[in-house]
């Protein structure tokens, strides 16, 4: 990389160099027990690890590190293909040589967060104390701890303050959740289709995901990894519904309409004849094949808790006093999960706060999950964003 100062990552050791998997920038960090992760239900949780990519390389003055935070099933591999199931890094649109966040440009750092299931800590992890897989026996984790846990391996990279912090959805809320916590160490924010809080009804649908994992038979209470079974059931009819509420009505009657699947006429049964049901069967059978029951109980419920607000005496504004960070909030006109009317009460605590803040509502009819796909406008956006913080930040083209 021209002009660039390799600077491998300061302390990650050998050992943890030794658990490289399919990339020559995938790593897991270790914390022990004399860093423990103290989470909001009160427990240390000690040991940890996160699981976590990085692309580029970090230069001579550490001012060019991008934190991606990802959505709620998402993963460290944004832009490497995945190791289980074989495709593209969930933002390729976003993330790769000429893309918005372009590796030759920043050192791009994407974690698993903890509770997640692809190699940090959660409930699929072994209890040490038990030697069994935790289960329900692990604590609920909150969005603030996510972020805690990140900001445990940006300290290990040896990063003081990040150049911006990325992401949509449930990665939306812990790059806010960055600002409120750490001010001084965020240069810039982009934050995607996202909340300072989980509305009523985004608990309300989260809560009817977790019922249809609870009610498989297989899940016996969490117990399910003892057993060698799955509730896949459950988990692929949770995510269908899950599913429905990343699209949009104009989305799915584009997509599919009416039409059947392979066939002309209906069969009189319960079978897949229109096509938007078989697509719906499709996205609930591959997604149990990437995701772990419990994980999806727990990321839906540090969602659930997620309201900035609250630890400022429900005063958002508050949460962003005096904050320095350059924010760009954007949302989809099609997202009814965290529609544009939660993205401008952001808009307007950012404003209150005297915080610099842009925002952009794109014309979409493909939902909350834009965010994951090639919508020009929204990479115009980001890419503009950044160029113009990074001036202000000091970087130059390659960041010699
Ligand atoms: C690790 C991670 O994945 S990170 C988490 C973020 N990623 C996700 O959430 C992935 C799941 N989400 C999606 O797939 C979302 O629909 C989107 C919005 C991101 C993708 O949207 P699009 O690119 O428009 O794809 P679309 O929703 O049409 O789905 C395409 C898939 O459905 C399948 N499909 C389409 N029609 C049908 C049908 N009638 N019957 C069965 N399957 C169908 C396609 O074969 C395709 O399968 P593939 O993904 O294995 O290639
Ligand atoms: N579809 C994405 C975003 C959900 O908010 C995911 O599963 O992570």
């Amino acid at each position: 990389m021209v002009g660039v100062q390799s600077i491998p990552s300061p302390a990650i050791t050998a050992d943890e160099r030794s658990h490289e998997v399919d990339h020559p920038s995938s790593h897991v960090a270790q914390f022990g027990s004399e860093q423990p992760l103290r989470l909001d239900c009160g427990v240390d949780l000690s040991p940890f690890q996160i699981a976590y990519q990085t692309y580029g390389e970090l230069n001579a003055d550490r001012s060019n590190a991008i934190l991606i935070c990802h959505a709620l099933t998402g993963d460290q591999h944004v832009a490497n293909v995945h190791p289980v199931t074989g495709k593209p890094g969930w933002w390729e649109t976003l993330v790769g040589p000429g893309r918005p966040l372009d590796p030759n440009e920043y050192f791009i750092i994407c974690s698993n967060v903890i509770g997640g299931c692809m190699g940090s800590t959660g409930p699929a992890s072994i209890n040490p104390a038990t030697g069994k897989v935790w289960g329900l026996d692990f604590p609920v984790i909150t969005i603030p701890d996510m972020v805690r846990a990140q900001a445990m391996l940006i300290d290990r990279l040896g990063i003081d303050t990040l150049f911006a912090v990325v992401g949509g959805s449930m990665g939306g809320m812990q790059v806010l959740q960055w600002t409120a916590a750490y001010p001084s160490r965020v240069f810039s924010a982009l934050a995607i289709a996202c909340s300072t809080r989980h509305s009523a009804q985004n608990i309300a649908f989260h809560e009817l995901g977790r019922q249809a994992v609870m009610a498989d038979p297989d899940w016996h209470h969490g117990g399910y990894a003892d057993r060698g079974i799955h509730p896949h059931r459950g988990l692929a009819v949770a995510r269908m519904a899950a599913h429905i509420t990343y699209l949009s009505d104009a989305a799915l009657h584009r997509k599919f309409g009416r039409r059947m699947q392979d066939r002309e006429l209906p069969t009189f049964s319960f079978d897949a004849d229109f096509q938007v049901e078989s697509y719906l069967r499709y996205q609930g059978s591959s997604f149990v094949e990437r995701f772990d029951a419990n994980s999806y109980l727990y990321l839906t419920r540090a969602m659930d808790y997620f309201d900035i607000a609250a630890d400022h005496g429900g005063v958002l504004a508050k949460a962003f006093a005096g904050i320095q960070t350059r924010f760009c909030v954007v949302s989809f006109t099609s997202d009814w999960l965290f529609p544009t009317s939660e993205s401008r009460a952001l808009v307007h605590a950012l404003n209150a706060s005297s915080a610099r803040v842009s925002f952009a509502e794109i014309e979409t009819d493909r939902g909350h999950d834009a965010f994951l796909l090639d919508v020009p406008e929204f990479l115009d956006i980001s890419r503009a964003f950044l160029q113009s913080a990074g001036k202000a930040r000091g970087l130059t083209a390659n960041n010699a």
